[in-house]
């Protein structure tokens, strides 16, 4: 009997710093990071190619940082930056730790900490096997790791970029606020940028929907979600150009 082989032969994931927090208010929870490298290891075990965005919203958002008082929103986006930059050293440490080669590619030159982001050497790297972490966003201040995360899909050519999130895909209202949310199995970007629903940033999506590259909502904390969505595509909520 051969083993099914993988729909999507090289990914974008998107692990929101949320996600990274587990339970914890704030920070990182060593046990999902731990379960997270462990389902990313399997993908790569499958000789699916990954390549990861991680955000920082667990540490800080300089649009809060901003309301504080603290600093500029400038400054504020540039201490968000950073604070990705710390998820991505701890989620290649976790990743190491199994084994998994992984590079840490930043949009900000950080020397003798992560190497300067190239979408031609990550696409090299990803070829080799290795799994690519991405951080510090896009680099520049008033946008998300939502946006960085598409845009790092299409630069490596994903065949499929996956919003790992808290709930099971999009829904047709918030499904924390409303009991009586419905689900969608498939929907496009416009729909979504017509009835406004809570995805991912306007920019991101309209990326997205630009260059054709599809997106997939799912619910990281459901134990074999991820694996799901990359073997068969049948998991959370896919978004493309048309259905
Ligand atoms: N239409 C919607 N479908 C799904 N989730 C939604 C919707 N509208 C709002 N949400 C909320 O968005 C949250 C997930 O957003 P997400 O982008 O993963 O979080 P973060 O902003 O921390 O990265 C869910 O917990 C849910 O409460
Ligand atoms: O291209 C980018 C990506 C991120 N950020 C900053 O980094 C913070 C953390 O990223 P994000 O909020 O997207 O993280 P997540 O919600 O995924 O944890 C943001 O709030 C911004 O302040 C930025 O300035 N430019």
């Amino acid at each position: 009997m051969t083993e099914k082989s993988p729909r999507f032969s090289r990914i974008l994931l998107k692990l929101s710093g949320e996600a990274l927090a587990g339970n914890k208010d704030m920070g990182i929870d060593a046990n999902i990071l731990d379960q997270m490298s462990l389902s990313i290891a399997h993908l790569v075990g499958l000789g699916v190619q990954v390549g990861i965005v991680v955000g920082g919203g667990n540490l800080y958002r300089g649009s809060q940082l901003q309301k504080d008082g603290l600093v500029g929103r400038v400054t504020g986006d540039q201490m968000g930056m950073l604070a990705t930059v710390m998820n991505g050293l701890a989620m290649r440490d976790a990743l190491e730790r199994r084994n998994i080669k992984t590079r840490l590619m930043s949009a900000i030159a950080i020397n003798g900490v992560v190497e300067q982001y190239s979408s031609r050497n990550a696409i090299r790297f990803l070829k080799s096997g290795d799994v690519c972490v991405f951080v510090a966003g896009t680099g520049n201040p008033f946008f998300t790791t939502d946006t960085a995360a598409c845009l790092r899909g299409i630069e490596i050519e994903a065949k499929l970029i996956l919003k790992a999130t808290k709930v099971d895909g999009v829904y047709n209202k918030d499904p924390n606020k409303y009991d009586d949310a419905i689900r969608y199995e498939h929907l496009t970007f416009d729909q979504v940028l017509d009835e406004k629903l809570e995805v991912m940033d306007l920019t991101a999506i309209c990326l997205c929907r630009d260059h054709d590259v599809p997106l997939q909502v799912f619910n990281m904390n459901k134990a074999g979600a991820l694996l799901s969505v990359v073997m068969d595509g049948n998991e959370g909520t896919r978004v493309s150009k048309s259905l």
